[in-house]
């Protein structure tokens, strides 16, 4: 028996253009200049690099808006989870390169004070990486296109990595004389648990292709083109937002801690988190959603 027989897709190639059609833009707190957001659906939020001209590199507004606009959907409530992707030809070409020109022309004399002016500005660029890594909801990254340099920095900071057939990768940093320092070292390596290929890959700054990022565990899923993988990120996205916002969020903030600490320690973070979070309404909706198969509906967070 065909068991997709009678299923009908949740989303195909057809209504993609109806999804970005329908898509409302998000309101006036999120008018950005480098980046654009609308609500594709219920709950989910997508952000857009909007510099397709400049092959979405990323300049001091493009960071500072970044850090913005992921603290202020980390505590939305009609937020639950959010798409990144980038407008035109592909994700991003990374770091503005007229702009580490500039970084390095800083108007000091004195080598302490230039390197605390950078030490300033690199902090800052990192802070607002960590903005997505800190967001509360789910955020999933679509690459298409080239993703070099920075853009390793960033999608490294998302829960969820999916791209097309056409993307490709570069952990570009050597090639401009610099060590990665913005996240790519730090979150790269812990992603992949391949270190062989991760100290190959940002030793030699190659490209690298979308079977191989599979292979690494960098991105989870490769669609044919860009309009199925928005779509696949859509599906997803609307997946978790169904979900109970205090048992997602909680599964993120725990991940990520568990992450970062030792086992014994992280047991004891879950259970202290556990201990309140347990008494939430979700918990019984959600098991009584379960038995009886009805679609449950959670107050906002
Ligand atoms: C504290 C800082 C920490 C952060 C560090 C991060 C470091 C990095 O990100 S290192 C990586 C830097 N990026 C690159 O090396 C990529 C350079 N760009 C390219 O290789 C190509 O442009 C690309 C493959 C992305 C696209 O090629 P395509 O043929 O499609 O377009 P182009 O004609 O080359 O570019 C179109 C215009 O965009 C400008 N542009 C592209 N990339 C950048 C960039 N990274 N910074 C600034 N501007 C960029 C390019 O100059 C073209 O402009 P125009 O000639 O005026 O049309």
């Amino acid at each position: 028996m065909n068991l997709t027989k009678n299923v009908r897709p949740l989303i195909n190639k057809t209504n993609v253009n109806l999804i970005r059609q329908l898509s409302s833009s998000a309101d006036s707190d999120y008018s950005f200049k480098t980046l654009r957001v609308s609500v594709p659906s219920e709950f989910v939020y997508h952000v857009e690099f909007n510099r397709p001209e400049r092959r979405n590199a990323m300049n001091p507004s493009f960071f500072s808006e970044i850090k913005n606009c992921f603290e202020k959907l980390r505590y939305d409530p009609d937020c639950r989870t959010v798409l990144i992707s980038g407008k035109g030809k592909g994700f991003t070409a990374g770091l503005d390169l007229t702009e580490l020109s500039q970084m390095v022309s800083i108007d000091q004399e004195d080598v302490g004070r230039k390197g605390f002016q950078l030490l300033k500005i690199i902090e800052d660029y990192q802070t607002s990486l960590s903005s997505i890594e800190k967001c509360h909801k789910p955020v999933i990254s679509l690459v298409h296109g080239h993703c070099i340099g920075g853009g390793i920095d960033l999608i490294a900071a998302c829960d969820i990595r999916y791209c097309s057939k056409d993307a490709w990768f570069s952990v570009k940093e050597v090639d401009v004389g610099l060590a990665a320092d913005i996240g790519t070292l730090q979150r790269f390596p812990k992603i992949t648990g391949n270190d062989s290929l991760v100290r190959e890959l940002i030793y030699t700054a190659r490209n690298f292709t979308p079977e191989e990022a599979l292979k690494l565990g960098l991105v989870s899923l490769i669609t044919d083109d860009q309009d199925s993988l928005l779509a696949k990120g859509l599906e997803t996205a609307k997946l978790i937002a169904s979900k109970s916002p205090i048992a997602v969020q909680g599964s993120k903030i725990n991940l990520n801690f568990s992450r970062d600490n030792k086992i014994e320690d992280s047991l004891k973070f879950v259970a202290a988190w556990n201990s309140g979070m347990l008494q939430s309404e979700d918990l019984i909706k959600s098991a009584m959603a379960s038995i009886s198969k009805e679609q449950p509906i959670f107050s906002k967070l």
